[in-house]
């Protein structure tokens, strides 16, 4: 085997920290790493007969094993899976383990320490480790065993922790006088752990069992087997909060591992295929048939699918006109087209208002309407085929709808992505915008859902889009920073210059429109009344508001407090929703003679979604506020929260958002913010989130290629300041002859956004829909955003958002009187974590609430 890396095989636990463990061994032991899930469906079942059979194959190949984190505890044999088969192995079958968090509780179970609940749990902590080599105190009589101190040489460092659970090896009762020596030593209870490293936790505060002395809890946080290669760390030590000098303890471990495999002459076997998985993803394109990844335009060549040669092989072309002095966002898109149209509106609406200490408020707003025309991907979570539609070609038309089977694909993701590359244009040098073209739309919180496998319990009872991907050729990218507005267009290559007329006309358009007349003749002009505050008034006749039961949303937060203390989850996002019934608003057609006719006699229509969202614009300036129209869905949102950009060159970069606190007479300045996000818990909040981040990331990026350059920056908001970090990666380049990854690979592989969720994603993801009843989140926590021909991209999280779909309607009255209602819904929520508070938690609720509800009371 020599020239080969070593394997490493990874047991997968569900965490959401699992690739950041894989990046860190990759690049600090120049090693292969293989990831295996806990309940492999590739291993027969443990009551099979050749389960033991096949684990001990599969083990063969490695040097070594790591047991990753994961929620849970050891005593549930779902949540360590092939973990306790791999402390059971036989002396013949052995092989050199590690045991991180789960995996380290799993040992210190196996071998008769107990795992209780430490008396109150620390997730995203920081603290110093106390080993051995820092005590100077080696005088035990136990190096004369199999095993060696992996924290040998290792100087102080801090490391992160994750965990509401611990491995109890009787040493609270050690007596004081005693610890010092005694903390070293195996103790009666497990005799075989020789304990390596510890935390002393002063409970003084009397948490957990309302004790008032001060109380030093004993957190076992390292471990070794006395005669097995077997060892354990709680902490985490790939955490960005985990001091580099704990690296050396993972290079010491591997040295003891590979010294183990050589005293005993045990070479990893190379023949046959292993049944773990890479570290990293392959990339979408990747996974195509040759048929399917074609070039673009060959496999329209083979195929009859009217969609397929659609907009393949587009130029840019685009014109340039000043932003005029005062002329906003929505007086652009006025100019444009009547309000009835499909649309989507990405508006930087906080430009004006940007503070110079942050890096990403708001520089475009990218306008598109008239999307009833476009060619559309429409798809509906669950289902075995995507919808392709398209209003109208050129002008005349059509209404095309055909339904593509996915399973060349793979998935929803691998048809999005292979759509996209049919379609991609090379940067020009003359595109000053960052968007000439290509998707914009958004993805529902349901469909992030089954990116990780959780589905609905229950029939969803509607057909509307999860997916919902408009391809845009026509489009307007206001830069607030140039103050310049590039009208554009994707044209087909070679082909007369009509088609590229709506460029022109659009452009006439604004420039002689009266707004745009106003402000280019007239150089005192001032902003006109839309840019006013607003005055509150009374929501208009007819509304009804139904908000989350105070009491109730506090027991959610009490009870997510609990399965966070079982060790189930670090951080629960807990979320409600808010429902506004009012009269029906935005109408077409038919509809509007109707409710006209009806309304006559009674009330005014209420203002139009376009006025609710010129309302909350101009209320909460954010800098991923967006308008969207589009496959019966309307959204209204006020987003701070940026998701996910990604340039040309697949350099990505994410924001989580976490800790917040409301702006007031206490709280007004930065500095004042600061003082109160930049504690404890807060910043333990955002760090979860962080690493989970990291670990999305990872997964496509790979080791070695995510960073974190702003770690836990408090932010100032129209109405909070809010805590973010920014995550960075970059996609790998492919081998010569492979497929490239693109900013959708990291899309697909980070939904639901981790700042919606809590970590870790998935198990948090199944708490929380008990909790919330199955309600679909739908629109809210998902994201909403464009990806560009070019491959550069920028997907908001839909939150402070108000949205309601077409077919959600309901009769309010009945008979003759009866009048049909829209439905509006708000979610608001927060992260949980053990340090919350029922009432803290709730209020966080009410007050990101707030704005987007204020603006139903606004006038029309
Ligand atoms: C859940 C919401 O927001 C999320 C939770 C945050 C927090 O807990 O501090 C901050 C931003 C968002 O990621 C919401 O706005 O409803
Ligand atoms: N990060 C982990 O592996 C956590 C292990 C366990 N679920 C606990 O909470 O203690």
């Amino acid at each position: 085997m020599t020239g080969r890396r070593p394997r490493i095989l990874f047991l997968d636990a569900y965490d959401s920290f699992s690739n950041n463990i894989t990046a860190l061994l990759t690049t600090l032991l120049d090693v292969d790493v293989f990831v295996l899930p806990i309940d492999s469906p590739l291993l027969p079942r443990p009551t099979e007969a050749d389960f033991g059979p096949r684990l001990r194959h599969e083990l063969s190949h490695y040097a070594a094993v790591v047991c990753g984190p994961g929620p849970g505890a050891p005593g549930n044999d779902a949540d360590v899976g092939l973990m306790k088969h791999i402390w059971q192995l036989r002396d013949a079958d052995l092989l050199p383990v590690l045991g991180i968090c789960l995996g380290f509780q799993s040992l210190v179970a196996s071998c008769g320490g107990t795992v209780r609940r430490l008396r109150r749990g620390l997730h995203g902590m920081v603290r110093e480790i106390v080993h051995r080599s820092r005590t100077g105190c080696c005088d035990t009589d136990d190096d004369d065993d199999g095993g060696g101190d992996v924290f040998h040489g290792v100087g102080r460092f801090k490391a992160t922790l994750y965990h509401s659970l611990c491995g109890d090896i009787g040493q609270q009762a050690v007596p004081e006088t005693e610890w010092r020596e005694a903390r070293w030593r195996p103790s009666p209870l497990c005799p075989d752990l020789v304990p390596l490293a510890w935390v002393e936790e002063d409970r003084g505060d009397g948490d957990g069992d309302g004790a008032s002395s001060s109380i030093v809890e004993r957190i076992l946080m390292g471990v070794r087997h006395r005669t097995r290669p077997f060892w354990g760390l709680q902490y985490h030590p790939e955490s960005v909060c985990t001091d580099k000098e704990g690296n050396r303890v993972i290079v010491n471990w591997f040295r003891e591992a590979q010294q183990w495999n050589q005293a005993r002459g045990r070479v990893a076997s190379v023949d046959g295929g292993i049944l773990a998985r890479n570290a990293t993803k392959p990339s979408l394109l990747s996974q195509l048939p040759a048929v399917v990844a074609s070039a673009p335009g060959q496999q329209a060549a083979s195929s009859d699918q009217w969609w397929e040669s659609m907009d393949v092989g587009n130029v840019y072309h685009s014109m340039t006109i000043p932003l005029p002095h005062g002329v906003q966002v929505p007086d652009i898109v006025e100019v444009m087209g009547s309000e009835d149209s499909e649309r989507i509106i990405l508006d930087s609406a906080n430009a004006a208002t940007a503070s110079a200490r942050t890096d990403v408020r708001g520089r475009y707003s990218i306008i598109a309407t008239g999307l009833e025309n476009t060619l559309r991907i429409e798809y509906h979570t669950g289902d075995d085929y995507a919808t392709l539609k398209l209003g109208s070609i050129r002008g005349e038309s059509v209404g095309l709808s055909q339904q593509v089977p996915l399973a060349p694909y793979g998935t929803i993701w691998g048809f999005v992505a292979s759509f996209h590359e049919a379609r991609h244009i090379e940067t020009t040098e003359a595109a000053q915008s960052p968007f000439l073209g290509g998707f914009m739309g958004y993805i529902t919180y349901e469909q992030g859902l089954s990116d990780i496998g959780i589905f609905p319990d229950h029939d969803r009872q509607h057909h509307r889009p999860d997916v919902c991907l408009a391809w845009v050729t026509k489009s307007i990218a206001v830069d607030h920073v140039t103050q310049m507005i590039h009208i554009q267009q994707l044209v087909p290559q070679g082909l007369d210059m009509d088609m590229a007329m709506w460029v022109e006309k659009i452009t006439d358009k604004l420039m002689f429109s009266p707004n745009f007349q106003t402000v280019f003749h007239n150089d005192s002009f001032s902003p006109r009344k839309g840019t006013q505050p607003l005055k509150t008034r009374r929501p208009s006749r007819g509304t009804s508001t139904l908000t989350p039961m105070t009491k109730e949303y506090e027991n959610k937060v009490s009870i997510c407090q609990e399965f966070i203390a079982a060790g189930d989850s670090y951080e629960l996002c807990l979320t409600d929703q808010t429902k506004i019934t009012r009269p029906m608003s935005d109408l077409n057609g038919a509809e509007r003679h109707l409710s006209r006719k009806r309304r006559r006699s009674s009330l005014p229509a209420p203002p139009s979604s376009w006025s609710l969202f010129k309302s909350l614009r101009t209320r909460q300036p954010a800098p991923f506020a967006s308008y969207i129209r589009l496959g019966g869905a309307t959204l209204v949102s006020a987003s701070p929260e940026r998701f996910l950009q990604y340039d040309d060159a697949g350099r990505c970069s994410m924001r989580p958002m976490k800790g917040t606190v409301r702006k007031s007479e206490e709280v007004a300045t930065l500095a004042q913010a600061e003082k109160i996000l930049h504690v404890p818990k807060e910043e333990a909040e955002n760090l979860m989130i962080v690493d989970l981040v990291r670990h999305d990331l990872h997964a496509i990026c790979g080791a070695g290629n995510v960073t974190v350059p702003h770690l836990l920056v408090v932010e100032e908001y129209q109405s909070v300041f809010t805590m973010i970090t920014v995550v960075e990666g970059q996609l790998p380049t492919p081998p010569p002859h492979g497929s490239k990854y693109t900013g959708l690979d990291v899309l697909a592989a980070s939904l639901p956004p981790g700042s919606m969720t809590g970590a870790p994603k998935k198990r948090s993801c199944e708490i929380l829909q008990q909790l919330e009843h199955g309600l679909e989140r739908s629109l809210y926590s998902g994201v909403v955003g464009y990806m560009c021909a070019t491959g550069r991209g920028d997907w908001s999280v839909t939150i402070r958002s108000l949205f309601r779909w077409d077919d959600e309607q309901q009769v309010v009255g009945s008979g003759e009187d009866g009048e049909r209602h829209e439905v509006w819904r708000i979610g608001a929520g927060g992260a949980v974590t053990i340090l919350s508070t029922p009432e803290g938690e709730r209020e966080e609720m009410f007050t990101k609430l707030a704005g987007p509800l204020r603006v139903f009371a606004d006038s029309g």
